[in-house]
């Protein structure tokens, strides 16, 4: 739901990006606001990853309005964790205080790991977790920062169905927790349906449509209900079913 009121994670308007003088975002409005989750879908090319870049501030050369609480954290499809640093390490990496206070810092991390069910991989190296131990990993080193507005760019993507339930699981977890705003990126209507208050399609460089998702929390995406939403996003996305 659009939860007028309440405090914004992030607020964009207007929101022009080009590439090579082509328009990729086409004058886009959104807001996210604390403990919403919104999903943001398209067809490939459609300019997803380019908002989210922008909202992280990865992307600067546009025009519009973009306004986020804080700094965004962000966890992409691949875990980006460094190889020659142990897991622990890693998630201290997100921690914005890290070179005042060690130690402070160090906590923080073991914390997240242990929010994130990782406590016993503390001193492994990346190399031998497994893809969810990974993708835990670079969870863990978003939420040491205390982010306002979490950006997932499709960080469930590369995992196998089990995984991806069971992290879907963690994020919802961690959601009730920390409160923060998310946006999402995917690939996977279910997904969207399963997790986001808000599904937003990308389409032709705006926003074309918003479905809000209203069944209770937790939610199967194998149920009737969850079913005539994907059928409908899928409809949006001009995929014949
Ligand atoms: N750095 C760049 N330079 C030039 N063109 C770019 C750049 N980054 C993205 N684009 C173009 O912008 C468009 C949108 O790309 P973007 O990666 O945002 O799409 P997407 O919806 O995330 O796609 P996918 O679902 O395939 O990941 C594409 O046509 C892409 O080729």
């Amino acid at each position: 739901m659009t939860r007028t009121g309440t405090e914004s994670a992030a607020d964009v308007a207007g929101l022009v990006k080009s590439f090579d003088g082509r328009r990729v975002l086409d004058g886009i409005d959104v807001r996210i606001g604390r403990g919403e989750i919104v999903a943001l879908v398209g067809r490939s090319g459609s300019g997803k990853s380019t908002l989210l870049r922008v909202l992280a501030g990865l992307s600067h050369d546009h025009t519009g309005e973009v306004s986020v609480d804080g700094t965004p954290t962000v966890v992409f499809q691949e875990p980006r964790l460094v190889p020659w640093l142990n897991v622990t390490r890693n998630v201290v990496l997100g921690y914005p205080g890290r070179r005042r206070d060690k130690t402070a810092a160090r906590l923080r991390a073991l914390d997240a790991l242990a929010d994130v069910g990782l406590a016993e991989r503390a001193g492994n190296w990346p190399l031998t977790l497994s893809g969810g131990e990974a993708q835990r990993a670079s969870l863990a080193r978003a939420l040491v920062a205390d982010p306002t507005l979490l950006l997932l760019d499709e960080p469930f993507g590369a995992l196998d169905a089990l995984t991806r339930l069971s992290m879907h699981k963690l994020l919802l977890r961690l959601f009730g927790e920390h409160r923060f705003g998310v946006l999402l990126v995917t690939h996977d209507v279910a997904e969207a349906v399963t997790l986001a208050d808000r599904v937003l399609v990308l389409e032709d460089g705006r926003i074309g449509a918003e479905v809000v998702i209203d069944l209770p929390r937790p939610r199967r995406a194998a149920s009737p209900e969850a079913a005539v939403y994907e059928e409908h996003l899928l409809a949006l996305l001009g995929v014949e079913h």
